[in-house]
């Protein structure tokens, strides 16, 4: 596993995270919950995503694993919708405006701070999810395979995976770092690496070798005229994927 800029003394070293992505949001993550601030982006593509979520795998009832949850924007709306959700990050901050959050909004969501891959060793959690969501996490990680490995691991034989992140070509670059970054002010500067972006013939590659097939690839483009996001066939930006376990494995 690769492990850089793993180092710190927060019991994490050693895992497959790189704290300074951790801490990008750790800084950020009391504005989490207000859709004028730096999440803004991610308050309005939540509709899509999880309607997306639960046109193809329907939540009502099922148990649901949203690795990297982040404040708990997508756990929320998983929950809301009748989900059982767990959400598992490795930021304390995130972490603790989710559940602040949800003391609040009265959405039941347990949370936890846990390394996917550690949750995936744990007896009570392997093979025990219908869903797990990964979304907008991937491109933070050093070892992006690993944790759809994890996600493998912790579903139920025939369980439903949904990712979502950035394409690597230079129209990402354009659109999603300097575009969103810099032009449009969408995110604060920084927020991306272009190099750890995923390719979609990449993602599908992790996801073939851990035993899933891919059920569906959709796009999702911002039209900066209309202020609008939508889902539809352009993936050469952001992306996201639908996979389903081997019902065999
Ligand atoms: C862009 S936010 C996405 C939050 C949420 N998934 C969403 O889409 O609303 C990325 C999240 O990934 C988390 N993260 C980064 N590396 C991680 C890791 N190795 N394990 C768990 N969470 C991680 C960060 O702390 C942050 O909360």
């Amino acid at each position: 596993m690769n492990t850089n800029n793993s180092g710190g003394n927060d019991g994490f070293s050693g895992q497959n995270v790189d704290q300074n992505e951790i801490a990008k949001f750790e800084a950020l993550a009391n504005r989490w919950w207000d859709p004028n601030s730096e999440f803004k982006p991610l308050h309005e593509i939540n509709p899509l995503r999880l309607n997306y979520i639960d046109e193809r795998a329907p939540l009502p009832g099922r148990k649901v694993l949203d690795v990297g949850c982040g404040g708990g924007l997508l756990s929320e709306g998983m929950a809301q919708r009748g989900a059982h959700v767990t959400g598992i990050d490795l930021g304390e901050a995130p972490l603790s405006v989710a559940k602040l959050h949800g003391l609040e909004s009265g959405v039941k969501v347990d949370y936890r701070r846990i390394a996917v891959e550690a949750l995936a060793e744990e007896p009570e959690h392997a093979g025990q999810y219908d869903v797990v969501t990964c979304l907008e996490m991937l491109e933070h990680v050093p070892n992006p395979a690993s944790i759809i490995q994890a996600c493998a691991k912790l579903l139920k034989p025939g369980g439903d995976l949904f990712v979502s992140t950035i394409n690597r070509n230079p129209k990402s670059f354009l659109f999603a770092i300097v575009g969103a970054e810099y032009v449009l002010n969408l995110l604060p500067k920084g927020t991306h690496e272009w190099r750890k972006f995923i390719r979609p013939s990449e993602m599908a590659d992790f996801l073939r070798h851990a035993h899933f097939e891919v059920a569906d690839l959709t796009g999702m483009t911002y039209n900066p005229l209309t202020k609008i996001y939508k889902l539809g066939r352009d993936v050469d930006v952001n992306y996201m994927m639908h996979a389903r376990l081997d019902g065999r494995s």
